[in-house]
Order: C-alpha cells, then structure tokens, then sequence
C-alpha cells in the first residue's frame, strides 16, 4: 500500500489516478493547479475541464494545496506541461522528504535549457526519479482499455517497484532502466507526429505517413543514442510504440494541431482552439533542434517541422524541402 500524489489534473493525471484508484491497494490524491478546477471536480466528480466523462472514485482526494497533497506521499507523479514542472517541483522542493519517489509523466524537453523532465527534478531535488512513457491516451486509460507502457528509471530496482505498484490488468507496465530513451521518445514523437498529421492535413497519402514515421523514427534514434539512450528501446514502447500511437490515432492533440497546420490555419488559432490543452511538440520542436544542435545530430523533419511552426514555411514547401534533399544511404 502506497500513498501516491499525482500532481496535474489535466487529462493524463486524471487517466493515470483512475487507473491507480481501479488497481486499488494505494491511497490516490488528484491536485488540480487551478483552485477553481479542483473545486468543479469536487462538486461533480468528473474532469470536465480535460477528461469529461469519467466519474471519480470517492475514494480518489483532491487536496486544497500542493502541501497537503505531498505530505505523506511515498510516490509523486508529475503530469504538468513540461514548461511548467520547473516551477511545480521547486515548489514541493523545500516540503521532501529524501525517501519520496519523483515520477515525471509529461512528454517534453524544457525549453532553454534543453533537459529531460527527470533531469529538471533532479536539478532541484536530491529525491530518486523515475519517468512514465510508452503509448497512452489519456482517454483510453481512464476507459480500462488494455495498455502496455513503460516504467523507467536509472535505478532498475526503483522501476521494478513502480512496475508493481502500478500495474493492473489494464495497465501493463514495462520497467527499463534507460530513463533517457524513454524521455526523449516520448518528447521527440510529438514533433513527428505534428509532422504526420501535416501531411494528412494536406491530403497527403500512405506513402507519405510511412515515410515521416520511419525517417522521423530513424532522427529520435539519432538524438537519443547521441544522448546516452539505448537503440532497443527506441525500438520499443517508448519509442516506436508511441510514435506509431501519435502518428496515427485520431486522439493525439499534436497529431491533430499538425491536420490543422496542413489544412492552412494558423498556429495561434489552432492553439487558442485546444482550449488550455497542451500540445507538447509544438514547443518541444524547438527544444529538440536546440539538442540537435548540441550534439550535432542532424534532424530535417525536425528542422522543417519547425520552419512551418515558427517560420511561416508553407507546408506543401517543407513536404518540398524533405523530398530534394541530397540522396542518403539508409
Ligand atoms: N493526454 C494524454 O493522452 C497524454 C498521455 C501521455 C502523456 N501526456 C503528457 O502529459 C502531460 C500533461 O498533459 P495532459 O494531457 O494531462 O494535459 P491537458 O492538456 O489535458 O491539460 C493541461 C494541463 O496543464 C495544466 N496547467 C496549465 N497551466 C499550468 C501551470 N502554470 N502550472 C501547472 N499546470 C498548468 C492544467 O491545469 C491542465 O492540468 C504532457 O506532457 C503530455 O504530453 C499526455
Ligand atoms: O495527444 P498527444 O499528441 O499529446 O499524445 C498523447 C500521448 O503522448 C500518447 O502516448
């Protein structure tokens, strides 16, 4: 029996507290960052803000403060937008105690400093961390459908317990110690599945998809190996799984920012119509190039991506630029 507090009541942290409360066994919390959202749940019992449709368990808290929701908990899951963990967990920094475990759920790459999420937690906390990827709609977790992910930490013992503690028959979980392949797998496929959903925005066909996917699959490995991942578990969960997942499911919000972009609206207008839900690759892009670049890997759906997301590039163009670039061996 665990205490687990899972910070972000967005659509993921919800999915993953309902998927916690329906394991059973563990005292689960909810904290919503807006006080009004938290008491909307309270009154309703149902996300209606980001996960409309499934009713809370009684037994599922929704702590009044970032405070009262760590105190006391052996395991804190962090499901932010990635931009805003930083803040989160410098603001439960000064309330840990060492033993407590730090989770990080969100799939992005920060944006001036270029770190993984794990790596942020680190930078402010001492506390063992561990990170939650592998493909996963929030929506299809929270409706008991059968999902496999992966449980990641540098201290393989840790993941294994996390495994367990998080495990139930709809939620199968993996545990891998390669934490850095894990994190940029799931940050990385966000931006090639803004991409996919581009060329479908255009009208574009198969070929064209199966093309992003694989060549997009063959620059996340690039980047990740550069940054000290494993190539199998790219291959994995992960990595394929959740590119595969992003790509092609009509649920992504990335995927379907991408449909938007091709169809020739423009990104404010898209984003003002996500409603305050987040679309990590349309910041992550940037993130990613700003890696690259570090390590001197070379990214072009990246680099195309985020000519059309930040530069005005039309998309059929950037379609162009990929497609008369000089030839390359496989
Ligand atoms: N939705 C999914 O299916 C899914 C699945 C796996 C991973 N993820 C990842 O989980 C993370 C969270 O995404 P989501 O889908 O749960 O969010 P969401 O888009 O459903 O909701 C946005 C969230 O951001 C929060 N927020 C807004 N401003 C904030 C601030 N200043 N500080 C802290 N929080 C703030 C909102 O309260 C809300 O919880 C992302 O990194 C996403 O990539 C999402
Ligand atoms: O809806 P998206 O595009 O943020 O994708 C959600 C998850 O990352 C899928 O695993």
């Amino acid at each position: 029996m665990s205490k687990i507090a899972v910070l972000g009541a967005g659509a993921w942290g919800t999915a993953i507290a309902i998927s916690l409360v329906r394991r059973g066994g563990h005292e689960v919390c909810l904290w919503a960052h807006s006080p009004a959202h938290a008491d909307e749940m309270r009154v309703t019992r149902d996300n209606m803000r980001y996960l409309a449709g499934f009713v809370l368990d009684p037994s599922l808290t929704l702590p009044l403060s970032l405070e009262e929701a760590v105190t006391g908990a052996d395991v804190i899951v962090s499901v932010t937008p990635s931009q805003h963990l930083r803040a989160t967990i410098a603001e439960i920094a000064p309330l840990l105690q060492p033993h407590q475990v730090l989770v990080s759920a969100s799939k992005g790459i920060e944006d001036d400093s270029h770190l993984r999420m794990s790596q942020v937690m680190q930078s402010i906390t001492g506390n063992p961390v561990a990170t939650l990827g592998g493909p996963s709609f929030a929506r299809e977790v929270a409706a008991g459908m059968p999902t496999a992910a992966v449980i990641a930490s540098a201290d393989l013992a840790l993941a294994q317990r996390l495994q367990t503690e998080f495990s139930s028959e709809s939620f199968r979980l993996y545990s891998n110690a390669d934490i850095v392949g894990v994190e940029l797998g799931g940050a990385l496929k966000n931006v090639i599945a803004l991409a996919a959903g581009v060329a479908t925005g255009l009208n574009l066909g198969s070929n064209t998809a199966a093309a992003l996917m694989t060549r997009g699959m063959a620059e996340i490995t690039r980047l990740a190996i550069a940054c000290g991942a494993e190539q199998k578990t790219l291959a994995g969960l992960a990595g394929m799984g959740d590119l595969v997942l992003t790509c092609t499911g009509t649920l992504s919000r990335n995927r379907t920012v991408g449909v938007e972009l091709g169809k020739g609206r423009k990104l404010p207008e898209i984003i003002e119509s996500l409603n305050g839900k987040v679309a990590e690759g349309v910041r992550c892009t940037s993130a990613a190039l700003g890696l690259a670049s570090v390590h001197g890997i070379e990214m072009p759906i990246t680099e195309q991506m985020n000519q059309v997301l930040h530069h005005n590039q039309a998309p059929l163009d950037a379609i162009r630029a990929l497609m008369t670039r000089p030839g390359k061996d496989e």
